[in-house]
């Protein structure tokens, strides 16, 4: 789920790109980047990593200029090379510097037109890199010696009808301006601010609004599905809609769990609709649980608090913080490898035990994946004297695969594929075991803006919406990046030895 941001200012704008890409780093925690553009030079530093340690002051140095771009990685195509951090960079035209929020779902048909048509060569397996090449192929095609919003707008409509699954970008034009432009359904999200300087007026488009609250930009709007926004070097602003047939979908997931709480993403607040999340499921549990014995609800650290504050809300029970969280240690759902992900649940959470001794808890979490966390954390409040141990999910039962810019590749890797949900409780060892219902989840969302018609909702219900993702999709990728494939080191080491950038992005 990687998190953009891209600038065109007035005066440097290599500490906004890095404060705004800090406040964004819980979309990606594998490898973070930033690209400037100054006299007519991109300047790089990309590297694995959190923000916080890919940038030194050193580099901070060497980022000058006053248009830049960057990203925070979370792999969901190729691997973890840091030759596939972003952003990308091409020579031609112009110089474009390149970051991609999504995943491609036509990247492998594109990989052999990009050689035959373009005659471009794509040294990574990224299909960040694929769509980067599209969009400089197309460009090469109309532009002159110089950039126009209609030549912008041009390539843009033919990107659209090109490729296909989510994305959102920003890409830096070297002596021209910054394009960005989000995918025709909005899959993922992107919004636009200003800031007003003595010098004139500054632009920022981020993934998240809280990304240009953190520096100071303010919130214009969100760039629509399928439209282009083309920022001059000088600060003028064009947009067009340039996708045939834009449906606003965006991915209910983003609000579930990806997203911040204090992001607005398509006039929607994040926090209001996990509050309303809370309201529906504490409901529900109402309904179906009236003879239960809770006698407090617990909330997983850190996503579910929301939720969890609003389901004890709703059934007039205490709420208590029984776990405590290790603040240096990231997310664990957005780690790479299962052995991580699993290690990491107790090194980043404890148990407070006299808020277990001896009670019956309500343990609320955002969402059930791998089942990984839920399935730690029952095990650690009955190490703490829980007497009995229930469980809420704020989300549905996940049996799909995503292929949209989430990590979850495999069905097989979802606790509940092919399984009940009293199989679910038995194997996380739960006394009880409740989900929100997706009409639910949808209304809780749509409340807080019910112009929206439609979520995208494939991991729930297995409709995916770009119409272009079968059984032997699924089984591809399924082979290529589920878990299996993930754990042949011969393959990753192989891949670093391409680690090779036509730009300086070292130390
Ligand atoms: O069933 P699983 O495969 O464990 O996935 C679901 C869990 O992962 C996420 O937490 P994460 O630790 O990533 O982040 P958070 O601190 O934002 O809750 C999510 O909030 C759930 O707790
Ligand atoms: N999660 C994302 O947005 C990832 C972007 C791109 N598909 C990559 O793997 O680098
Ligand atoms: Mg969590």
């Amino acid at each position: 789920m990687c998190g953009i941001v891209g600038i065109v200012g007035k005066t440097p704008v290599a500490q906004s790109l890095y404060d705004g890409l800090t406040v964004i780093q819980h979309r990606g925690q594998d490898a973070a980047g930033i690209m400037t553009i100054d006299q007519n030079m991109f300047n790089l530093r990309k590297a694995n990593g959190l923000v916080r340690d890919v940038f030194h002051t050193r580099h901070m140095k060497r980022l000058s200029g006053n248009m830049g771009i960057g990203h925070v990685r979370y792999p969901t195509a190729g691997t973890s090379s840091s030759a596939e951090a972003q952003p990308f960079y091409v020579n031609s035209p112009f110089g474009i510097a390149f970051a991609h929020n999504g995943n491609l779902t036509n990247a492998h048909d594109l990989q052999e037109e990009v050689f035959r048509i373009a005659r471009r060569h794509i040294n990574t397996t990224s299909d960040s890199e694929l769509l980067l090449n599209i969009l400089a192929h197309e460009l090469q095609q109309v532009a002159g010696l110089s950039v126009t919003a209609e030549h912008i707008f041009e390539v843009v409509t033919k990107v659209h009808k090109k490729i296909r699954g989510a994305y959102a970008v920003v890409a830096a034009i070297i002596g021209q301006g910054i394009v960005a432009f989000r995918d025709p359904h909005g899959i993922r999200p992107l919004a636009l601010g200003k800031r007003m300087t003595e010098l004139g007026e500054e632009w920022m488009v981020a993934s998240e609004s809280v990304a240009l609250d953190a520096v100071g930009f303010q919130f214009i709007r969100d760039v629509s599905p399928g439209e282009a926004v083309y920022i001059t070097e000088n600060g003028e602003l064009h947009t067009r809609q340039c996708a045939e047939n834009p449906i606003t979908s965006p991915c209910i997931f983003e609000f579930v769990y990806f997203a911040r709480p204090d992001s607005f993403i398509d006039g929607i607040s994040v926090y209001a609709s996990r509050v309303n999340m809370g309201r529906r499921l504490g409901e529900k549990i109402a309904r179906e649980w009236s003879d239960l014995d809770i006698d407090v609800v617990i909330p997983i650290p850190e996503t579910s608090m929301d939720v969890a504050l609003q389901i004890a809300n709703t059934l007039e029970l205490p709420y208590r913080q029984g776990f405590v969280k290790n603040r240096y240690i990231g997310r664990t759902f957005i780690m790479p490898g299962q052995t991580m992900r699993k290690k990491s649940v107790r090194r980043k959470l404890n148990a407070i035990s006299s808020e277990f001794k001896g009670k019956n808890v309500l343990l609320v979490d955002d969402s059930i994946v791998r089942g990984t966390t839920s399935g730690q954390i029952i095990e650690m409040a009955r190490e703490s004297g829980a007497k009995k141990v229930y469980f809420a999910s704020a989300a549905p039962e996940i049996r799909f695969p995503n292929v949209y810019g989430i990590d979850m590749p495999s069905a097989n890797e979802l606790i509940a594929y092919g399984r009940e949900i009293d199989q679910i409780a038995d194997l996380i060892q739960a006394d009880g075991l409740i989900f929100q219902d997706i009409t639910d989840l949808v209304e809780a969302v749509r409340e807080e803006n019910d112009s929206i018609q439609r979520f995208e909702t494939s991991v729930f219900d297995g409709n995916y919406i770009t119409g272009d993702v079968d059984q032997d999709y699924l089984e591809r990728i399924d082979i290529s990046r589920g878990e299996k494939s993930r754990e042949a080191p011969i393959l990753q080491a192989e891949l670093s030895n391409l680690d090779m950038h036509n730009i300086d992005s070292n130390d």
